[in-house]
C-alpha cells in the first residue's frame, strides 16, 4: 500500500482548474481552464475545500502544490513528448472522435496508448499520495479511464467514483478500440461509475457482461436513480447515470445586476440595435457544429429569408486543442465560412457575423447571453452542453429562445427547446426562422419551462446524487 496523505476528499481530472501561462517576459499566472468539466467541478470542490490532482495546462514545468482560497491544488507535469501522445493523440485524437461517434476517424497508436497508460499511472501515485486514509476520490472523464483500477492497487482502503463527462458510445463503434478490454477493466476499478444519461450508463452495462463475461443485473437504468449493478469478484460496482448541471442560482443572480443589463444594452447598440442577435458559444470543436449553424445562416440569406441588416450572428469562440489536426483544420474552414458570410452580406462597419477566437470574461459573457434573441446550440454529439443550461438560467426576463440539437446531453431535459437535428441542415434553417419570429407568448412559455428545469437541477445536485449514491453504496 502507498503511504498516504491528508486529503479526505479528492477530485482528479486531467486539468487543474487553473491553467498557468508563460507570460513573454518568462513570468508566469494562473488563469481559469476552459471547458465544462471545470465551471461544473469548481464551485463543489471550493465548498467541500477539497483536493484537485491535474495537470497545470502547460509542458515541461515542475509547479510545486498550492493552496487557494481552502482548496488544494496538486499539479501533475507532463512532457511535451506525453502531451503530444497522452492528451493530444490518444485523448483527443484516439477517445475524443471515438466516443463522439467517429465524427472524424479516430487514430489507433500504439506508442500513444502506451503514453496514456504510464501517464494514468503517474495520476493513480499523485492520488495515492494525496488521499487520506478511507478518503473518497472522485476521478473525471476518458483521459484517466484506467486510474480506478490503478488506485485500487495503491490505495484499497479508499472510495472511488468515476465520472464519464463525454457520450459513452455504441458498442459497435466502442469495440473498433484495439484495447477494448483495457478500458473496460480500468473503469471497473470504481465503486461507482456515472455517465450523463442512461443509454451511455446501459451500453457499458452491456460490455461488462458480453466483452468481459461479468454478471451484471439487465433492468434499464434510471436518471439518478434504478443503478446497475456489475459483480467483479468479490466487489460489485454500481454504474448511473447522473446529467451534470452549473450553478443555475448564481447564474441567475449574475444576470439579473443591473451592470450585466446594462452592458447587455450596450451590446445591442453595439451591433448596430438590429432586431435579432444570434448566439454561439462553443470551444473551437469539431463536435460542436459551428459549421452547420454559419451554413444554415448563409443559405437563409441567400434566400431572402434573413435579413443581413437587422439578424446579426455572435460567435465566441475558445480556442481548444490547437495542436490537434482535426482543430487546425476545423479553424480555418470556420474562418472562411465568417469572411465568405461577411465578404458577401456584410457592409462597412457592420458585418453580419462578428467571429472572436479568444475566451470571453464570465460577465461580458452573461451579457451576452442577456442580449441575444436565439442561442445556436447545434453539436453533431456533445456530453452534456453546459452552454444550453447557462443561457436559460441567464433568462429570467424570459425573452430569447434556444436551438438544441438533439444529439447532445441537454436534449433530454430541455425538452422545451427548438430541437432540431444538425444533419438535417432544411430543418436547422426552417427552426432557427421559428425561433427567430416566435409568437412572445409562445416564447415565454417554453423559456419557463427550461427554466424551471434548470433551476431545480442545478450542480449542487449533480454532485450530491453522485456522491451520496457513491457513499451510501459501499
Ligand atoms: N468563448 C468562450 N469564452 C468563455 N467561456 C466559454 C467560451 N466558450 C465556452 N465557454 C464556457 O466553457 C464551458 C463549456 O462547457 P460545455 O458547453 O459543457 O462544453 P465543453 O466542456 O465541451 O467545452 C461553459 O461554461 C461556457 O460558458
Ligand atoms: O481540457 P480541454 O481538452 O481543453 O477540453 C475542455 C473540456 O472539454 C470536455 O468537456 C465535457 O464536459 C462538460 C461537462 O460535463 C460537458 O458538458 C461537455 O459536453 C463535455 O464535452 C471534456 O470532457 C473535459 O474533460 C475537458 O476539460
Amino acid at each position: 500500500m502507498s503511504p498516504t496523505g491528508t486529503s479526505d476528499f479528492v477530485v482528479v481530472a486531467n486539468r487543474l482548474p487553473v491553467d498557468l501561462e508563460k507570460l513573454p517576459d518568462g513570468s508566469t499566472r494562473w488563469k481559469r481552464s476552459p471547458g465544462g468539466l471545470v465551471t461544473a467541478l469548481e464551485p463543489i470542490l471550493r465548498s467541500n475545500r477539497g483536493a484537485w490532482v491535474g495537470w497545470p495546462g502547460v509542458p515541461d514545468v515542475e509547479v510545486e502544490p498550492i493552496v487557494e482560497e481552502g482548496l488544494q491544488l496538486h499539479p501533475v507535469p507532463l512532457s511535451s513528448a506525453e502531451l503530444s501522445n497522452y492528451y493530444e493523440g490518444f485523448s483527443n485524437a484516439t477517445l475524443w472522435p471515438l466516443y463522439h461517434d467517429v465524427v472524424v476517424k479516430p487514430v489507433y497508436d500504439r506508442d500513444w496508448w502506451n503514453t496514456y497508460v504510464e501517464v494514468n499511472r503517474r495520476f493513480a501515485e499523485a492520488t495515492a499520495a494525496t488521499a487520506a486514509q478511507g478518503a473518497t476520490v472522485w476521478v473525471q472523464d476518458y483521459q484517466l479511464q484506467l486510474v480506478p483500477k490503478m488506485l485500487r492497487m495503491l490505495r484499497p482502503d479508499v472510495t472511488i467514483g468515476f465520472f464519464l463527462h463525454i457520450p459513452f458510445p455504441p458498442v459497435e463503434l466502442f469495440m473498433q478500440l484495439p484495447w477494448r478490454r483495457e478500458i473496460i477493466e480500468g473503469l471497473l476499478g470504481a465503486d461507482l461509475i456515472g455517465f450523463h444519461l442512461p443509454g451511455g450508463a446501459e451500453n457499458f452495462m452491456y460490455l461488462a457482461r458480453n466483452l468481459l463475461g461479468l454478471n451484471t443485473t439487465r433492468a434499464s437504468i434510471g436518471t439518478r436513480s434504478r443503478f446497475g449493478e456489475i459483480n467483479v469478484g468479490f466487489r460489485s460496482v454500481r454504474v448511473g447515470a447522473f446529467p451534470i448541471s452549473i450553478d443555475s442560482s448564481g447564474l441567475d443572480e449574475l444576470a439579473r445586476s443591473r451592470a450585466v443589463r446594462n452592458r447587455a444594452a450596450e451590446i445591442r447598440r453595439e451591433l448596430g440595435n438590429p432586431e435579432r442577435i444570434m448566439l454561439g458559444v462553443d470551444r473551437l470543436d469539431y463536435t460542436k457544429g459551428i459549421d452547420i449553424r454559419l451554413r444554415a445562416i448563409r443559405e437563409l440569406l441567400e434566400e431572402d429569408r434573413l435579413d443581413p441588416a437587422q439578424n446579426i450572428m455572435v460567435q465566441l469562440a475558445t480556442p481548444s486543442r490547437e495542436r490537434v489536426e482535426h482543430y487546425v483544420r476545423m479553424r480555418s474552414a470556420i474562418e472562411e465560412q465568417v469572411g465568405r458570410i461577411n465578404g458577401e452580406y456584410g457592409q462597412v462597419g457592420h458585418p453580419v457575423v462578428h467571429y472572436l477566437h479568444r475566451p470571453i470574461d464570465r460577465h461580458e459573457l452573461i451579457a451576452f447571453f442577456v442580449a441575444a434573441d436565439l442561442m445556436l446550440v447545434t453539436p453533431l454529439r456533445d456530453g452534456m452542453n453546459l452552454v444550453a443550461k447557462e443561457y436559460v438560467a441567464c433568462r429570467s426576463d424570459l425573452g430569447g429562445a434556444l436551438l438544441l440539437s438533439e444529439f447532445t446531453g441537454a436534449a433530454a431535459e430541455l425538452r422545451q427547446a427548438y430541437l432540431v437535428n444538425p444533419h438535417d441542415l432544411d430543418g436547422v434553417k426552417n427552426t432557427m426562422i421559428e425561433a427567430l419570429t416566435q409568437d412572445r407568448e409562445e416564447g415565454r412559455r417554453r423559456m419557463r419551462s427550461l427554466r424551471r428545469q434548470v433551476l431545480a437541477y442545478d450542480v449542487d445536485r449533480w454532485a450530491q446524487s453522485f456522491l451520496s449514491a457513491l457513499r451510501n453504496g459501499r
